[in-house]
């Protein structure tokens, strides 16, 4: 695309308004043509008294911090922003095939190889975004975009906009959260990589793996890592390995790793976790 000078203040009139994607607590997310260079962005549009109200002016703040600086195939990108009156607009790229969710249910489960291409580029997104010591904490299937070659994009930082695909199980779920997050614990890189696990299990067989009735089920489930197979889908002795070793509590799973031969050679979190991601990254081919 062409590229903007970084001191380029953009407004509304630079762009022509599509149809709209989805909408949320805060703001909607529209399909937009830049006008100059033709370029088709998502334009996520944030209004300002919900920021007054909600109180996340600095949430705000550093999820575009994040997003802006954060450059990676599969992220998705945020190129700019600017404001009127009553709102923030986030110039976002725009990922032609929709959110992997629908992908998902439509097909029922994705096949392994399916399922492994995603994790990778999963995982090396995290392991990149962990280098940069951030954690997204929020990664879910909703999360996950598709561009025009089907490739993963993860998108919205801690920034969650409802699409027009209603989901009615997503929104609040605990389904992929690791057990220090349920318990509001201080958490590190390690449950980003719990996440990788629990979107495994739920590409091959279709839902998570501690589904319940109650969200309160749920927790006991992934405190106690209630995790079992189902015997349909087949899925192979190495794909159930993998979501057994990412899901066997991250801290002891670290530790374990450490262990091993080039977990000895690194001696801080980040790293640790960094070559744990790609370990996994390994592991999922
Ligand atoms: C993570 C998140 O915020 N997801 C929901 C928001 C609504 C659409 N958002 C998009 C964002 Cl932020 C970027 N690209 C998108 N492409 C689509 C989309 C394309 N099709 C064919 N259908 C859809 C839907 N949506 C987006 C984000």
């Amino acid at each position: 695309e062409q590229r903007k000078s970084p001191e380029k203040q953009w407004s509304l009139k630079d762009f022509e308004i599509g149809k709209p994607l989805g909408k949320g607590k805060f703001g909607r997310v529209y399909v937009a043509r830049e006008l100059q260079s033709k370029y088709i962005v998502a334009l996520k549009l944030i209004f300002k008294e919900q920021i007054e109200k909600y109180k996340i002016h600095h949430q705000l703040r550093r999820e575009m911090e994040i997003q802006t600086s954060l450059r990676h195939p599969n992220i998705l990108r945020l190129y700019g922003w600017f404001h009127d009156d009553e709102r923030i607009f986030l110039i976002l790229e725009y990922a032609h095939r929709g959110e992997l969710y629908r992908l998902l249910r439509k097909n029922g489960h994705l096949s392994e190889k399916q399922a492994a291409t995603y994790i990778a580029s999963l995982t090396n997104a995290l392991a990149y975004c962990h280098e940069k010591h951030v954690i997204h904490r929020d990664i879910k299937p909703e999360n996950l975009l598709l561009d025009h070659e089907g490739r993963l994009k993860i998108a919205d930082f801690g920034w969650s906009v409802q699409s027009r695909s209603k989901r009615h199980t997503m929104c609040g779920t605990l389904d992929y959260l690791a057990p220090e997050m349920v318990e509001n614990k201080a958490h590190d890189y390690a449950v980003d990589n719990w996440t990788l696990g629990i979107l495994c299990y739920e590409f091959l067989y279709g839902a998570p793996p501690f589904e319940a009735e109650t969200q309160s089920d749920t927790f006991k489930r992934i405190m106690r890592v209630d995790l079992s197979f189902p015997s349909t889908p087949t899925v192979s002795e190495d794909a159930k390995n993998l979501i057994l070793r990412v899901t066997s509590g991250p801290g002891l799973h670290t530790k374990a790793l450490a262990s091993e031969d080039f977990g000895a050679s690194l001696d801080n979190q980040e790293c640790r976790s960094c070559w744990y991601m790609r370990y996994i990254a390994f592991l999922s081919f």
